[in-house]
């Protein structure tokens, strides 16, 4: 299935402009959910998306005897990054290094390589890097590498780390909705989406000890990859967004609604993997953004933010769903 609908992404390089948003999903009610929050999105005025922070990150696991030569190895690393990025940019023409963050657990070092890999997801280019800059840490000092993934990297599972400091792209998106059109087009108030999302997405997300603060973040994501040739996989990492929905005061009395949602990593490419898929890569065609981007880059940064405009829709109406008290008879209707 692919919805055929506009977002406005106002983000840097190829992200300006209109765009649609393919997704592939066996979810009933997700095309019209989503098709109905990009509706009123843009008739808002469009929403804004950025990415803020960029890094695809590999932390391969080191033995060493104990803390002395634990303490040794994070002080070489620290002093000679330029010379691990020397030798993991040797094996790729597009990726570059932009951090190595060293932890120490007991007879163990990990080191977080963290990369700028461009339009690529970047999984094979930051492994392949790591694995050259590991042999210098080897020759270099005491440490000697156990596996080159040591899940503090962390994919494919629910990690804190990438929540808190991001993995691929961490992206932003928000839009403000007039209250007229909140009744008109969500049936509900901003007064009402915002005690929604408060208590769901927030209180009841906490007490839960959920990594996630949404309602539905990896519905989107999740066809979002299918459509456009990601790994789906990694839709987990996703999975941890932030929404915010706040009732903003005028003048006149009245509310209108702000909505955000913060993907900390959201680990997309436009080259690489399965974006070559023929379905996939015409999906990405659509977009205008099939193959590196000019600068590179700048197409995946262009898919983070039309990708995030996405989840911002399909919040805004599950929670006016939730709100005006038609989830259930939605998917009554349409998903079953
Ligand atoms: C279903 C609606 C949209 C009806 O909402 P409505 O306002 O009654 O719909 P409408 O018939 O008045 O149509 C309004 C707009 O919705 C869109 N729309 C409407 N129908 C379609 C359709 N068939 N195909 C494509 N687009 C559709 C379309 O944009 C349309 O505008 P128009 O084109 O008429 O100018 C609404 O009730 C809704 O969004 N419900 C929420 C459904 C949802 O988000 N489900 C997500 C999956 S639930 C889940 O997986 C996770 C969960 C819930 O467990 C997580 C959690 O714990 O929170
Ligand atoms: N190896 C692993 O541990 C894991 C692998 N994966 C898999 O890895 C794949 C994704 O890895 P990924 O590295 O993204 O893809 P690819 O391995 O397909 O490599 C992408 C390559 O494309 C080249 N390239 C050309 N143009 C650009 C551009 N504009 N920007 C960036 N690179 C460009 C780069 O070559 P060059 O480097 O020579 O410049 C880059 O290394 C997926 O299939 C995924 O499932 C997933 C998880 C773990």
């Amino acid at each position: 299935m692919c919805i055929r609908d506009r977002t406005s992404s106002n983000g840097g390089g190829a992200a300006t402009g209109e765009h649609y948003l393919p997704l592939a999903t066996t979810e009933g009610a997700l095309l019209a959910s989503v098709n109905r929050g990009l509706g009123v999105i843009r008739t808002a005025g469009g929403a804004d998306a950025r990415v803020t922070k960029n890094g695809m990150t590999r932390a391969p696991v080191f033995r060493v005897k104990g803390v002395a030569e634990a303490a040794e190895t994070v002080e070489w690393v620290n002093d000679n990054v330029d010379a691990l990025a020397e030798a993991a940019e040797s094996t790729t023409s597009h990726g570059e290094l932009l951090d190595v963050e060293p932890y120490v657990v007991g007879d163990s070092v990990y080191l977080r390589f963290a990369y700028d890999t461009k339009d690529a997801m970047g999984m094979n280019m930051a492994t392949i890097a790591t694995g050259e800059a590991c042999e210098i840490v080897e020759a270099e000092t005491p440490a000697s590498l156990v596996a080159l993934s040591g899940n503090l990297c962390s994919d494919k599972k629910p990690a804190a780390i990438n929540a808190v400091e991001g993995r691929g792209r961490s992206v932003t998106a928000d839009v403000l909705i007039p209250g007229e059109l909140v009744e008109e087009r969500l049936h509900t108030t901003a007064d009402a989406i915002a005690e929604a999302n408060t208590r769901k997405n927030l209180t009841g997300s906490a007490k839960a000890g959920s990594l996630g603060f949404n309602a539905h973040a990896a519905n989107v994501v999740a066809a979002a990859f299918l459509a456009t040739g990601q790994d789906e996989a990694q839709v987990v990492e996703a999975a941890n967004t932030i929404t915010t929905m706040d009732a903003r005061q005028r003048e006149d009395g009245a509310s209108d609604l702000y909505a955000s949602v913060s993907l900390a990593s959201l680990e997309v490419g436009t080259v690489g993997g399965g974006t070559k898929l023929p379905t996939q890569s015409e999906a990405l065609e659509i977009l205008g953004l099939r193959g590196g981007g000019e600068p590179a880059g700048s197409n995946a940064d262009a898919l983070a933010e039309i990708i995030a405009v996405g989840a911002l829709a399909g919040e805004l109406s599950l929670l006016a769903a939730l709100a005006s008290r038609h989830l259930a008879s939605a998917h009554e209707d349409l998903g079953r």
